[in-house]
């Protein structure tokens, strides 16, 4: 079969775009979505996402991890799918769909993808880390000296450590760099590697360095290795609303290929 395609990144981190509105890609086929994926037989990416028909929104977000397996939110993804939606002419600059965490709306601005996440009550505390529930789960901890830590190993250590069970946990790694701005690195779970960047991860740490009073900015900037995000949000009775996950979505390039 032809699969036609589309490959995007948003501050690095960079995905398959499938439009499966016809629903011919063979979703179960996990070893096809980790070829596609795998950057030296592939195309390559951090994930795969089908564009799908919904009955009542624009679309509808699936999205892969790079191994093939079907995972929960991704932030940067549902970014760069409606920068996807508005090429196919889906959308204008607005959009509503849905994922795997339910309804989204987002807008474009400037250039830049605003993606609305799920509103989050509940930061775990612990001794030597926060854990948020975005969309994925992420595990938050702060280290000095960021650029030279060692996010890949120490953080497969910890995604299957005794911490979390065998679904594992995405691991974010903090520095702060000023009052409102923090530099992020994260091992990504399902590419079992570091990611340039992660949506629901920066979005996480916005809301930790909140809670634990790091910050007391409701717009925060997130650097990571692949760029700038922000996130913004509003705070009623110990809940994080109106969550903006913001910043830019860019098509590298199309094809297609006989598989
Ligand atoms: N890169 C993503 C997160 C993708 C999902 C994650 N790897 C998981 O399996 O939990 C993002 O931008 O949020």
């Amino acid at each position: 079969m032809q699969i036609n395609f589309f490959k995007y990144q948003g501050t690095g981190n960079d995905f398959v775009m499938i439009d499966n509105r016809n629903n011919t890609f063979p979703k179960n086929n996990t070893k096809l979505i980790e070829f596609l994926c795998d950057r030296r037989f592939g195309i390559g990416g951090d994930g795969l996402i089908l564009l799908e028909n919904h009955d009542k929104y624009d679309f509808t977000m699936v999205y892969y991890n790079s191994d093939g397996s079907t995972s929960t939110m991704c932030g940067n993804g549902g970014r760069c799918l409606v920068a996807f939606a508005k090429q196919l002419g889906i959308i204008d600059n607005e959009a509503h769909f849905e994922a795997s965490d339910g309804y989204h709306y987002a807008k474009i601005e400037n250039n830049l993808i605003a993606l609305q996440m799920i509103d989050v009550t509940d930061v775990k505390h612990f001794d030597t880390h926060e854990f948020v529930y975005t969309g994925s789960p992420h595990h938050v901890q702060m280290v000095k000296d960021i650029q030279q830590f060692d996010v890949k190993n120490i953080g497969a250590k910890l995604r299957y450590s005794d911490l979390y069970d065998e679904s594992g946990c995405n691991i974010n790694f903090v520095e702060q760099l000023d009052a409102d701005t923090f530099s992020v690195r994260t091992y990504e779970r399902g590419v079992e590697d570091e990611t340039f960047s992660c949506g629901t991860g920066a979005t996480g740490v916005a809301i930790a360095m909140h809670s634990t009073y790091k910050t007391d900015a409701k717009r925060v900037n997130i650097n990571v290795l692949g760029g700038k995000l922000t996130i913004s949000f509003d705070v009623e009775n110990n809940t994080y609303k109106n969550v903006f996950l913001t910043g830019p979505a860019e098509l590298v390039f199309g094809g297609s290929l006989e598989v």
